[in-house]
């Protein structure tokens, strides 16, 4: 046989071999009652295409098997629905053994006490405990006037200057929290622990893969560097005589939790609240600045609140932050618009019959819920950035709309990372006007992000 000869009988030994595993992990899952589709790699399933593809992903796979399918994705056998009432129905039945099924990653890095990761017992004292630190008394009194004297001095002395918004709302909503949590946070190497933390969040959705440059590896080390960082912090408070007035001082009052406990609570408020937060604010700043009518409305509600107060520096109350309805509109319609959270996760506890089909026990099922977003029989002209639908009486659509999740896990943050986007957004529009400095693209999937940055030039009102 010749060389080229050669070369052909290696090349189909080769795709008959691919052809053979692609073919025995399709038929290992074949049992009766599952939905349709296909598992791809073994171990490493369909994630990349999933990653790469997005919503078309989705797109096809609906348009092949209907909207319930199966798939193999971040280390899982795993059922996606797209139905909206099949969605809703399993965020409302946890105890019917629908419980979180977030990948091993981000157990990882995020920690096995994580409110949003456990569940049964431990999963009620962590969201007691989460929300007793953000008691609407503590919102009001303590926690709203921190946000917006952080807020007030973050958005000073921006004119004349370039922003990068993405940069700027990460950098925001991440010394916003450790701010009120840690009030230690600013003296305490914050530069370190705002990198560590980037790489954190880099690891937390990543395949589960321990290998050197892997996100996973990396976010694993960063956790390893927090959670020194902030056992540092408990030891010393424990033996401080002084008062402290932060989120850590109300959680260290907390009877029942473990130093271990303690700290991926303070992990989970700041990872939770970091990349909703930023990316809601950075799309907020561009929807409005795309529709001067809606920029227009906004002013007038921040002005009208401003010229109320004695002296234009006077800090927000809560009472103003309450009566701002058409930035919460804003917001909302941003996070629709946008879609900020795609899809959530959960885990079958035993096997379950869901619409018709077998869910096996152990199984992920991914909740895609972008879809409900640009669905028009929930909201009309769904492509358009249309604020003022939420000031509507129609409480339909927002069945539908569940990007705060919904049922026992719906987001208890959610006034907090409202009270903040309204804080930054209320600065931004009293103080400046900006422009968009061309060559800014936008992705939105798996993460709504801009790959070169989203750059503004901004001028003093
Ligand atoms: C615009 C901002 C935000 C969005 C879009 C958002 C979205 C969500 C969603 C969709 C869930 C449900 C997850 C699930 O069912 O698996 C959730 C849960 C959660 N969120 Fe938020 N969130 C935001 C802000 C925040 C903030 C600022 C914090 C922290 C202060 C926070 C803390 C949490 C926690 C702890 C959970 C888990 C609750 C549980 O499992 O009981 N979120 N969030």
């Amino acid at each position: 046989m010749d060389f080229v000869g050669e070369i052909l009988v290696i090349v189909v030994v080769f795709l008959m071999g691919f052809v053979a595993v692609l073919r025995w992990n399709e038929v290992r899952y074949r049992k009766k009652g599952l939905p349709p589709g296909t598992m791809g790699w073994p171990v490493l399933g369909e994630t990349a295409v999933f990653f790469k593809q997005g919503p078309s992903f989705m797109q096809n796979r609906k348009d092949r098997y209907g909207n319930i399918f199966k798939t193999h994705i971040l280390g899982c056998p795993t059922v996606i629905s797209m139905n909206p009432d099949l969605n809703s129905y399993i965020l409302l039945n946890e105890k019917k053994g629908l419980v979180p099924g977030y990948p091993q990653s981000m157990l990882d890095i995020l920690g096995k006490s994580n409110v949003a990761a456990v569940h049964g017992p431990l999963h009620k004292v962590m969201r007691n405990a989460f929300l007793s630190i953000l008691n609407p008394t503590i919102m009001r009194e303590n926690v709203f006037p921190k946000i917006d004297t952080f807020m007030s001095s973050h958005l000073s002395n921006w004119s004349g200057k370039i922003i990068d918004l993405q940069e700027n709302t990460k950098e925001m909503a991440f010394l916003s929290s450790l701010n009120l949590v840690v009030s230690e946070g600013k003296s305490l190497k914050s530069e370190v622990f705002m990198q560590e933390f980037y790489a954190l969040v880099s690891g937390v959705l990543s395949l589960p893969i321990n290998l050197p440059g892997t996100s996973y590896r990396k976010g694993f080390k960063a956790r390893n560097a927090i959670l020194d960082l902030l056992q540092e912090i408990v030891d010393k408070r424990r033996d401080s005589p002084n008062k402290h007035d932060d989120l850590l001082a109300h959680i260290l009052k907390l009877e029942n939790l473990s130093d271990e406990q303690i700290i991926d609570l303070i992990i989970t408020i700041s990872y939770s609240g970091f990349e909703t937060v930023s990316t809601t604010t950075m799309m907020c700043a561009k929807y409005i600045s795309d529709n001067p009518t809606a920029l227009q409305q906004l002013s007038k509600e921040h002005i009208g609140i401003r010229e109320k107060k004695k002296s234009p520096d006077d800090p927000l109350t809560w009472e103003d932050f309450k009566s701002m309805h058409f930035t919460k509109a804003v917001i909302y319609e941003t996070m629709r618009l946008a879609t900020v959270v795609n899809g959530l996760f959960r885990k079958t506890t035993q096997d379950l019959e869901l619409n018709g089909f077998m869910v096996p026990k152990g199984w992920r099922i991914y909740l895609y819920i972008r879809e409900n977003n640009y669905t028009d029989s929930f909201f009309e002209n769904p492509l358009a950035f249309n604020p003022w639908r939420w000031l509507e009486n129609n409480k339909e659509h927002q069945k539908y709309f569940m990007q705060f999740g919904a049922g026992c896990r719906l987001c208890p943050g959610q006034e907090y990372g409202i009270a903040e986007i309204s804080a930054f957004l209320y600065y931004l529009v009293t103080r400046y006007r900006w422009k968009e400095v061309a060559g800014n693209t936008m992705l939105s999937f798996p993460r709504v992000r801009a790959p070169t940055g989203l750059q503004i030039q901004v001028w003093d009102c």
